[in-house]
Formats: structure tokens, C-alpha cells, sequence
């Protein structure tokens, strides 16, 4: 029997609570079961109660006063342990059917994502073994970071990196919509979604070459746009250059208080999947009668 499931990740505050909230109200309108994972062990408060909650097994309060550890090393405590207790995990995820989509909250540390080994263990216990779950990530990024362009290339590159990292089917989303409707002509955020280097090229928030002079005559102000000087013009453009070769990153739009933007990222989620063929195989003989189902296999 197969599983189906999507991780949801992205930096602190991209959305992704919201997103899970919105994925699971579009689920029960539609009338599709549905399993919810919270793996953030700082999460609190929930608009739908969680089937699994890590909470139940390690939170990350009491980490880091047992433990004399920040919220980041807390948090890779509080994973570890996971990994070290998965049956706390994967027990539950056993008696989960075909029909059931799985959805996994993850926290917002970016280190996380980037560049400890465990997500991709974990993500491999579920993906391979008994469980053998269909999974997709999908990756938040908060669309208000068009308005500013490294920071947005800073966040694709992001994506990148767990796109490479845990080798899976992956979506990347621009969250929050609503925000930037009003900000950002519609045909100019068409070139977010594909991003290409040559974004940089007209941001005019940011340094130009040049810049250098302006900041190293010391002024307060200049220092300001310490970050769109000249060479950090440069850095930028090579990181975007990089996005732009790999031509693996493209971006969905979401509006999570919208049902029709909820329901098309879902499609895609689905796609990804392929949950729609599993349910397919069924429904002949599950909702036909044999006559029915034996005149639709003359045809
Ligand atoms: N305007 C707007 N605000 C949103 C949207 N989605 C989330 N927010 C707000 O953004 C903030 C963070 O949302 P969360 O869903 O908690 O984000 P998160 O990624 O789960 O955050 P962490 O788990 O702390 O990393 C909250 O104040 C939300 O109300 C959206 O689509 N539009
Ligand atoms: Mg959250």
C-alpha cells in the first residue's frame, strides 16, 4: 500500500503553519483525509489539533533549559533525538492509508535545511523501508522578498540547496501573495517565478558599481547600503548567474486565504506524487459494480 506525504519547509516566518492550516481546511472541503506531523518543537498553537506532535516526545523549551542550549542547537538536539527514538514517529505513519495525505510541519531554522545531514536521514526513513512514503518538499519563501532582490536570490539560493540536499520530488512556493499584489505589477513578478540573472540588473534599491567611493569616505549613511556596494554587486550577480545555470529553481504562487491558489498548489503537490494514480487503480472496483466495471473495460 502506498503513502503520501509532503514536508513542509522553509526559513522562520515563510508561512509554512499557515500553509499546513490552509492545505488541511482545502483537504476536508474536499472531503480528503488527512494525517498532520508537527515537527517543530516550538510550535504551540494550532488551528487543527496534530495526529503526531514532537512535542509529545521532546520540546524544545525544555532542551535548551536542561540542555544549556540556544533555540538553534536546541533544535538539532531535539532531531537527533527523533532520530534516535523513530518508532515515536513511524509507529503511527504505519497505520496511515493510500488515501491520507501526510503533512509534515518542519521549524524555521534554516540550518536545518542547508547544511546538517539530518533531514536527509530522516527523510530517508520515510521515503525508503516500511513506511516507503511518497513524498514532496515543499519549500516556502515569503514573495516580499521581491522587493528586495539579493535577499531573494539569497532565499532561492536557499531552496537550492535542499532541493540538492534531500534529493526529492520538490515545489518551491512564493507564500504570502497577498502582500505583493498591490506592490508589484503582475508581469513583473512573472519574472520571479523563473528567476534569472538578469533580475539584478534593474534593481534600482540596490549599489551600483560606483558605490565603493560613496562608502569608503566613512559616511553613516553610506554604510547603510553596505550590502549593494559595487562588489557586493558582483557576488550577488554570480549567485544569481548560478541560480539562473542550474535553471532548477522555479517558484508557485500562493495565497494562503485564497482556495483556488491553496487547491493549485495542492495539484501540483499531488502531481509530484502521483497521488492521483493510486487512487485511480481503486476506484473501478471499489465504486462500480462488477457489470459497470466489466462494460468500462469492453470499451
Ligand atoms: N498576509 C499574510 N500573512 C501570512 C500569510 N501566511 C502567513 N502569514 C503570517 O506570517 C506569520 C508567520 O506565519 P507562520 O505560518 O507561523 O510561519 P511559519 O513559517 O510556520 O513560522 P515558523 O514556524 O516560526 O518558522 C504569521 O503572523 C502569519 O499570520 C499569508 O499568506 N499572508
Ligand atoms: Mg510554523
Amino acid at each position: 500500500m502506498s503513502k503520501f506525504g509532503v514536508l513542509v519547509m522553509g526559513p522562520a516566518g515563510a508561512g509554512k503553519s499557515t500553509f499546513c492550516t490552509a492545505v488541511i481546511q482545502h483537504l476536508q472541503n474536499n472531503k480528503r483525509p488527512c494525517f498532520y506531523v508537527n515537527l517543530d518543537p516550538a510550535a504551540e498553537d494550532f488551528a487543527f489539533e496534530p495526529d503526531i506532535d514532537i512535542k509529545d516526545l521532546i520540546s524544545l523549551e525544555d532542551v535548551m533549559e536542561e540542555m544549556s542550549l540556544g533555540p538553534n542547537g536546541g533544535l538539532i538536539y531535539c532531531f537527533e533525538f527523533l532520530l534516535e527514538n523513530l518508532d515515536f514517529l513511524t509507529d503511527p505513519l504505519e497505520e496511515v492509508t493510500e488515501d491520507y495525505l501526510i503533512v509534515f510541519d518542519m521549524p524555521g531554522q534554516i540550518e536545518l535545511y542547508t547544511h546538517v545531514p539530518i533531514l536527509p536521514d530522516l527523510v530517508r526513513t520515510l521515503m525508503r523501508g516500511s513506511l516507503s512514503i511518497n513524498m514532496c518538499a515543499a519549500y516556502l519563501l515569503e514573495s516580499t522578498f521581491v522587493m528586495d532582490r539579493p535577499k531573494f536570490f539569497a532565499g532561492t539560493l536557499s531552496a537550492m540547496s535542499a532541493m540538492l540536499m534531500l534529493e526529492m520530488p520538490h515545489v518551491n512556493i512564493l507564500s504570502k501573495m497577498d502582500l505583493v499584489k498591490g506592490q508589484v505589477a503582475k508581469r513583473e513578478l512573472k519574472r520571479f517565478l523563473n528567476p534569472a540573472a538578469d533580475l539584478l540588473d534593474d534593481d534600482n534599491s540596490r549599489g551600483r558599481p560606483g558605490d565603493e567611493d560613496e562608502m569608503k569616505n566613512g559616511d553613516p549613511a553610506a554604510t547603510e547600503n553596505v550590502m549593494g556596494g559595487a562588489s557586493f554587486h558582483k557576488l550577488n550577480k554570480a549567485v544569481a548567474q548560478l541560480i539562473d545555470d542550474f535553471s532548477m529553481v522555479s517558484f508557485l504562487k500562493l495565497d494562503a486565504q485564497d482556495e483556488d491558489s491553496v487547491g493549485a498548489v495542492i495539484s501540483y503537490i499531488d502531481d509530484a506524487i502521483q497521488f492521483h494514480e493510486a487512487q485511480e487503480v481503486k476506484e473501478p472496483k471499489d465504486e462500480m459494480d462488477s457489470g459497470m466495471y466489466e462494460a468500462a473495460m469492453d470499451r
